[in-house]
C-alpha cells in the first residue's frame, strides 16, 4: 500500500489481514470521490486499484477523446466566419493533436494520481479485488493475497466494459479503448452503432484524417436524447464527412488482406483499416464476487439513494457499476453522497434517504447533465419530453431556433442549432432542457441550476442574461412559452 492505514493488522506475508474503516474497489473516478470523502469524513479508506488509478474517464475515455475532438471543433468554427477562415491554410497536424491527446492521459501513467491519492491520505493498494464475504475484500497482488476488513464499509466502484457482440469475436474490434489511444489514424474506420461513443470517435477520426462509415442499426443517431439532438449531429457528421448509414445490422466480420470486412443483413459488404465496436457498455459486475454475498453478477448493482445496496448496512456502490448514469460527474456526484453517507452513519446518524439532502443522489433522477462533443454538440439535462410524457406529467414543450439569438449570430456565419425546454405545466418549472449548437456545452449550466432549483417561470424571467450572448435563448424561450 502506499500509505499506512493505521490499523490493526493481523497476519503476515501473503495472507496478512488489514483492518480498515472503508473499503473501495476500483480506483476511478467514482472510486477516488468516494475514498476522499470517507477520508474527509473522517475515516481511514484503502482503495483498490486493478490497473490505472484514475480509471476509464482519465485514460480510455472523457479526457483522451476530447483531446482528440477539440481541434476539430476549433476549425468547424473558424470555417464559420469569413475572416478567420481566409487564415486557415495548410493541413491539421495530426501529430500534435495526438501529442496533445497523449498528454492528457500522461502517457497511459497514473503517477500523478497516486500522489493525489497520497497528499488525500487515501491508502492505496494494487491489485484486482473481490467481494469475499460480508466486509470482505480479497487482493491479488503482485505480493500474493491480501485480506482487507472493512470496519464500516466496502463500495463497489467497478465502472464498466465494452459490449462486443459476437459478431465480432473474431476480428479483434477496436473498442473505445483503442479508438481513444491509437497512435495513428488508420486509413479508413468502419464505426458500429449509433450512441455518444459511436458519435464523437466517428467524428474525431475523421476529422484526423480516416474515411469513416457509420453503421447504425436504428433509424437515427443519439435515440436517449431529444429527436432533434440526433437529426442535427447527423447533418453534421454528414457535412464532414462521415459515411453515416441508417436502419444497418453487421451480420458477420472478417479480416482479410489486412482489412475487416463486415457482412451485412440483406446483403453488401463494407470494408476498412480497422472497425470500432461502440455498441453500448455494461457493469464490471462479473469477477467482483458479488455472488458471495448472494448479489446476481448479472446486472448492474441495485442502490438506493444514498448508494446503498438494499438489505445490505455495509455494501455500497458507485458510478457506472450501479448502471444509473455512465457519467464521469454524476459517479463523482455519487460518490460525494456515498463518502458523506458512510462517515454520517459511522458517526451514529440516521439518514432517511430524504430528497436533495446532502448524502442522497437525487439528481440522478430528475437533473442529470450530459454533453455531446460533436459538431454540433448536444447539451442536455432532465427529462426529454418523451421521457416526462412517460412519467405521467402534464408537460409542454418551448423550442427555439438558436441561430436566431444575436449571440449564435456573433459566434458563426449561418449558426444553425435548437433549444428545447420542457416544461412542467402543473408547477410551472423545467424540468428538462436540450440545446444544440457550437459552443453549446456551456450554456448547460444554467439550465441544470433551473431544473435543480425548480425555479418557477415568473422567477426564471428576471434572470437576465447579457446580451449579446447565446444565453439570450432563455428570454426567447420563456416569450415563446407565453410569459
Ligand atoms: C469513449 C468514452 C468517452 C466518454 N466521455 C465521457 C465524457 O466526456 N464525460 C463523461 O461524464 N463521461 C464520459 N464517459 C463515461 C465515463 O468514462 C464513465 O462514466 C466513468 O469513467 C465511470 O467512472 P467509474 O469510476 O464508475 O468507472 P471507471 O472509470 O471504469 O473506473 C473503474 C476502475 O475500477 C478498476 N477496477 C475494476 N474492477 C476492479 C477490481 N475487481 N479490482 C480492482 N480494480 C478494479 C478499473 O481498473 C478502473 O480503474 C465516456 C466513456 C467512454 C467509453
Ligand atoms: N460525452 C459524454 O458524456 C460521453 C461520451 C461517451 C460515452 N458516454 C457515456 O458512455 C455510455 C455508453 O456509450 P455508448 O455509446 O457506448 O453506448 P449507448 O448505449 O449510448 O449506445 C449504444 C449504441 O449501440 C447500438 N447497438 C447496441 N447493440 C448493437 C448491436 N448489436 N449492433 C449494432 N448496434 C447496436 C444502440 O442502438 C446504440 O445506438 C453513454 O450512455 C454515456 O453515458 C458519455
Amino acid at each position: 500500500m502506499s500509505d499506512q492505514t493505521g490499523a490493526p493488522q493481523s497476519g503476515g506475508g501473503s495472507s496478512s489481514v488489514v483492518e480498515t474503516d472503508v473499503v473501495v474497489i476500483g480506483g476511478g473516478p467514482a472510486g477516488e470521490n468516494a475514498a476522499d470523502r470517507a477520508v474527509q469524513g473522517g475515516l481511514q479508506a484503502v482503495l483498490v486499484e486493478g490497473e490505472l488509478l484514475g480509471g476509464e474517464c482519465s485514460y480510455w475515455a472523457c479526457m483522451p477523446s476530447k483531446a482528440l475532438l477539440r481541434d476539430t471543433q476549433v476549425l468547424s468554427e473558424a470555417r464559420a466566419l469569413p475572416g478567420a477562415r481566409a487564415a486557415l491554410s495548410g493541413q491539421l497536424d495530426v501529430a500534435a493533436v495526438l501529442a496533445r491527446r497523449t498528454s492528457f492521459t500522461s502517457d497511459w501513467d497514473d503517477a500523478g494520481q497516486v500522489s493525489w491519492a497520497d497528499g488525500a491520505g487515501i491508502s492505496v493498494l494494487r491489485g484486482h479485488g473481490r467481494l469475499s464475504g460480508e466486509r470482505e475484500v480479497t487482493v491479488e497482488t503482485a505480493e500474493g493475497v491480501r485480506t482487507l476488513r472493512a470496519r464500516h464499509a466496502v463500495v463497489l466502484a467497478t465502472g464498466s466494459t465494452a459490449v462486443v457482440p459476437g459478431t465480432f469475436a473474431d476480428v479483434q474490434p477496436w473498442t473505445s479503448r483503442e479508438a481513444t489511444s491509437a497512435k495513428e489514424p488508420p486509413a479508413s474506420l468502419v464505426v458500429v452503432g449509433g450512441g455518444v461513443v459511436a458519435c464523437e470517435l466517428a467524428l474525431a477520426w475523421q476529422g484526423l484524417g480516416s474515411t469513416v462509415t457509420l453503421l447504425v442499426r436504428d433509424q437515427g443517431l443519439l435515440g436517449r436524447l431529444e429527436p432533434f439532438a440526433g437529426e442535427l449531429v447527423l447533418a453534421g457528421l454528414r457535412e464532414h464527412g462521415v459515411d453515416v448509414r441508417l436502419g444497418v445490422s453487421v451480420e458477420s466480420a472478417r479480416r482479410e488482406d489486412g482489412e475487416v470486412v463486415l457482412g451485412l443483413a440483406g446483403g453488401g459488404e463494407v470494408r476498412a483499416a480497422e472497425v470500432l465496436v461502440a455498441t453500448g457498455r455494461r457493469p464490471r459486475t462479473r469477477d467482483v464476487g458479488l455472488e458471495s454475498v448472494g448479489i446476481d453478477p448479472e446486472h448492474a448493482v441495485e442502490v438506493d439513494d444514498t448508494l446503498r445496496v438494499p438489505g445490505s448496512d455495509w455494501l455500497y456502490a458507485v458510478g457506472d457499476v450501479n448502471g444509473r448514469n455512465l457519467l464521469t460527474h454524476m459517479g463523482k456526484y455519487q460518490a460525494r453522497a456515498c463518502g458523506d453517507a458512510i462517515a454520517a452513519r459511522a458517526r451514529g446518524e440516521q439518514l432517511t434517504g430524504e430528497r436533495w439532502a446532502r448524502t442522497s443522489a437525487s439528481a440522478d433522477a430528475a437533473a442529470t447533465p450530459s454533453v455531446v462533443f460533436t459538431v454540433p454538440e448536444v447539451a442536455s439535462v432532465g427529462l426529454t419530453l418523451a421521457e416526462a410524457q412517460s412519467r405521467g406529467l402534464r408537460v409542454r414543450a418551448v423550442d427555439y431556433e438558436l441561430g436566431s439569438v444575436a449571440g449564435a449570430s456573433l459566434l458563426a456565419d449561418g449558426y444553425s442549432g435548437t433549444a428545447r425546454l420542457v416544461v412542467d405545466e402543473d408547477r410551472r418549472v423545467v424540468v428538462g432542457a436540450t440545446f444544440v449548437g457550437a459552443g453549446v456545452a456551456e450554456l448547460l449550466h444554467s439550465a441544470t441550476v433551473a431544473v435543480v432549483g425548480e425555479v418557477p417561470l415568473e422567477r426564471l424571467w428576471h434572470a437576465v442574461p447579457s446580451y449579446p450572448t447565446m444565453s439570450e435563448v432563455w428570454l426567447r424561450l420563456l416569450e415563446a412559452y407565453g410569459l
